[in-house]
């Protein structure tokens, strides 16, 4: 068993055990957010046919030479046409069809004259204005073509996305399952939200907390409930979970404490034990395992570090898991706007708030508090600060390199 990985060793050694994970297709409506498993081809021209930007008349061109305000040119209106309806007279010289936005612009017609450069009297249109050919004039599939790849595969479907999707009448996409995760907490400590608070116990956070990220990610989670520190139900509740989800987590019982059981857990499940310990803070103890091609991933308990190793460790892999280009954590480079005093040599994740001023990304701490078990510090925070190994701390105006939430 690997002890004390770094960071990145760890993200690869995880990132090795997980590929995509299987499609379906969804109805549009509940697609946002999705990850796109093909291509989306368009099965027709948008727009379907040539059409009017204007309210106005669709006219020939040639017939407007020489028109002006003092000297305008006289065409017979021939038939109306309005969006949603189809013209049924071919336009011939000396002729105009009163057509509104949107409405299909009828055949023999190569421009449309808006309604203002117009007068109507006695079924006449005067046309005080000359036109080109093609003016105020929308062509079929100008926008794209049928048998288009319209979206690549492994796009996530956004509100333009959807936009797009629906223009071109498709009402099923296909995409990658949500990946589904199990959430387990360890501890004889804990009680459910609601449940009377007695000496000694605390309230399982953590399942609330992982959860509620998990759902925000697109990601379904599967809550376990609590496991008291118990090697046999701990054991017990994740080999009867473990063929109907990607991935498991649990919380609690890493370190080396008496009740500390996840390990034993483990071997109990036959689970390989992949490596204990990342060399960061906080979340230092985490235990990570593979049983029947699936993770394990054992978070420490503490609230606050079982968050931050989420997002450090568990979180590319779901981003892998739907094919997402970029699954690697998402940097950038912001000045520190808050003061860090850094009593560890290690190296340190710190919550943060980001905001932009005049020049450019700036990060303040959430909170002074930024201790493993203080969780009121993850309010307001949108990223998270990567301190590096040996530094002494931070100071107003240092460049500090932070990961996006
Ligand atoms: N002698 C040592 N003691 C500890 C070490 C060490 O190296 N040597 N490491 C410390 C570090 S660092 C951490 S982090 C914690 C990790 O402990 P565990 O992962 O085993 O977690 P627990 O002991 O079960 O719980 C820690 C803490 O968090 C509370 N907790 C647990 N589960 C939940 C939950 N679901 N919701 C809210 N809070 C929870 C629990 O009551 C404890 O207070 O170990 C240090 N010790
Ligand atoms: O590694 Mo622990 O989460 O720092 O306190």
């Amino acid at each position: 068993m690997k002890q004390m990985v770094n960071l990145e060793i760890a993200n690869e050694i995880l990132a090795e055990r997980v590929d995509s994970i299987e499609e379906e297709y969804v109805n549009l409506t509940d697609a946002h957010k999705r990850m796109l498993s093909k291509d989306v081809i368009s099965t027709i021209n948008q727009p379907p046919f040539d059409r009017s930007p204007l309210d106005g008349y669709a006219l020939k061109s040639e017939d407007t030479k020489g028109a002006s305000e003092e000297n305008p040119v006289v065409l017979e209106i021939i038939e109306e046409v309005c969006a949603g309806s189809y013209p049924t007279k071919e336009l011939k010289n000396n002729m105009a069809t009163r057509i509104m936005t949107g409405a299909p612009i009828p055949k023999g017609s190569d421009c449309v004259i808006r309604q203002e450069d117009t007068s109507e009297k006695d079924g006449k249109v005067y046309i005080y204005k000359e036109l080109n050919e093609f003016q105020n004039y929308c062509f079929e599939g100008e926008d794209l073509k049928k048998g288009q790849i319209v979206i690549k595969k492994d796009t996530e479907i956004n509100f333009g996305e959807v936009g797009v999707i629906a223009s071109l009448g498709i009402k099923e996409v296909s995409v990658y399952k949500k990946p589904k995760v199990a959430i387990l907490s360890t501890g004889d400590e804990l009680l459910d939200i609601g449940e009377k608070l007695i000496p000694g116990k605390i309230y399982n956070s953590n399942i609330y907390t992982l959860s509620a990220r998990l759902k925000e990610l697109n990601t379904e989670p599967i809550i376990l409930g609590i496991s008291g520190d118990d090697i046999e139900q701990t054991a017990r509740k994740i080999e009867n979970i473990i063929d109907e989800v990607d991935l498991v987590i649990t919380t609690g019982g890493v370190s080396v404490g008496k009740k500390d059981i996840i390990k034993d857990v483990m071997k109990k499940i036959n689970a390989d034990i992949l490596f204990w310990k990342v060399d960061i803070k906080p979340g230092t103890p985490v235990l990570c395992s593979y049983l029947k091609n699936k993770l394990i991933i054992s978070l420490s308990g503490n609230p606050a570090a079982s968050s931050i190793t989420f997002e450090l460790l568990v979180r590319p892999l779901l981003d892998k898991m739907v094919n997402k280009k970029d699954s690697k954590l998402k940097r950038t480079s912001a000045v520190f706007d808050d003061s860090y005093l850094k009593k560890s040599g290690k190296r340190r994740f710190l919550r943060g708030e980001l905001s932009y001023s005049q020049n450019g990304p700036v990060v303040k701490l959430t909170s002074s508090k930024q201790s493993s078990g203080v969780l009121s510090s993850t309010l307001k925070c949108n990223c998270l600060i990567d301190v590096p190994k040996g530094s002494t701390g931070l100071e107003k105006g240092d460049k500090v390199e932070i990961i996006y939430l």
